[in-house]
């Protein structure tokens, strides 16, 4: 699609004569004087072009899309994690929208992750819900991991309820325990690999958000509360998540090294998520389901495998469908729609 953009004509947020075309000074795009406000890519080339992916016009044109495709206006989003696709089989009214249709929208290549979105009521709550996300090692740069969420918040929504399957580090843990993530360590960001990367466009949040508080600490004690409620409150614990790029899981020495910085659950997903929801000023909380236990000794005869995951989520479908239905209606009674 091309538009006129500070003069220049931009075809899929590229500016053919000079490349990517980048938010400048003076607004979006190349300002055509390759001066010291102009962002374009004789500029900037320096940059990877990965983070200039989505303008914010390309997150209003997939949200547009999804408004004009779907009757439902919802404050709620939920993102399923692998195996947990069937969270959104919970929802009634559904309505699918497959990824592959949707403008600008990555699309799914992982088991597990189907690749659409899920329109539909919960708790006579309207939700949006992606059923498969997007993984850095899937080969999509780590802004458009993220960029659903973009899409979310210009819907209109509020609250994000993130969901993964992840290794247990810590011992006290057991397969098939849900963990309510209190913190991340993102050490994809430590080698600078963070979706907000690139140049800032303030309409999205601020260029340097605090994300010390992501995981909203009432929804926190909420799910504990609830976990009790359920009688599961052996097995639902508050933790530390941390997200590898993968896809191969981790050595022995790399899982001992995160033992000692007090990292309890090893992913690959969900930070990136975070750390954009945060930045739109999305209330988050996140939970990890436990699928397989992380091997630290390298007498242990067992290795991780995705088969072992995908069939843990499968046996808690019934209790976790449970656990983020009550969430959803805690969240209604808190100011959600
Ligand atoms: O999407 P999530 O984080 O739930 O998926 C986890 C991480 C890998 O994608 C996969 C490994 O089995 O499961
Ligand atoms: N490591 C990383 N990611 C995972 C794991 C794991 O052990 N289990 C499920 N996702």
């Amino acid at each position: 699609m091309s538009r006129k953009m500070n003069g220049c004509t931009v075809t899929n947020g590229y500016n053919l004569e000079n490349g990517p075309c980048l938010p400048s000074k003076n607004g979006f795009g190349c300002n055509n004087d390759h001066s010291a406000s102009c962002n374009c890519y004789k500029r900037t080339r320096y940059m990877d072009i990965d983070c200039q992916s989505y303008t914010y016009e390309d997150i209003r044109e997939t949200s547009g899309f999804l408004l004009q495709k779907t009757k439902y206006r919802p404050e709620i989003g939920i993102i399923c994690g692998s195996g947990l696709g069937s969270l959104a089989e919970s929802l009634t009214e559904k309505q699918y929208i497959p990824y592959k249709e949707v403008p600008h929208f990555p699309v799914s290549t992982v088991k597990g992750h189907v690749g659409q979105l899920v329109f539909g009521m919960l708790q006579g709550v309207p939700i949006m819900c992606m059923q498969g996300r997007f993984h850095y090692y899937e080969g999509y740069p780590i802004c458009k991991c993220a960029m659903p969420v973009r899409v979310m918040k210009m819907i209109g929504v509020n609250y994000l309820i993130a969901t993964n399957a992840a290794g247990g580090l810590n011992e006290s843990y057991n397969v098939g325990d849900i963990v309510v993530i209190k913190d991340h360590v993102n050490f994809m960001g430590f080698a600078g690999v963070n979706p907000l990367r690139g140049p800032n466009d303030e309409r999205f949040g601020p260029r340097f958000p605090a994300v010390s508080k992501a995981y909203n600490a009432e929804l926190r004690a909420a799910a504990l509360k609830i976990g009790k409620e359920m009688g599961i409150q052996n097995s639902l614990h508050e933790g530390v998540y941390t997200c590898l790029g993968g896809p191969n899981f981790e050595t022995i020495a790399e899982l001992a090294a995160m033992k000692v910085l007090g990292i309890d659950a090893v992913g690959m997903s969900t930070v990136h998520e975070v750390i954009v929801a945060c930045h739109s000023g999305i209330t988050v909380f996140a939970f990890s389901l436990i699928t397989n236990k992380c091997l630290t000794t390298y007498d242990d005869d067992d290795v991780a495998n995705h088969e072992e995951v995908m069939e843990t989520a499968k046996n808690k479908e019934d209790v976790l469908k449970e656990f983020v239905s009550r969430m959803v209606q805690h969240i209604q009674k808190i100011g959600g729609k």
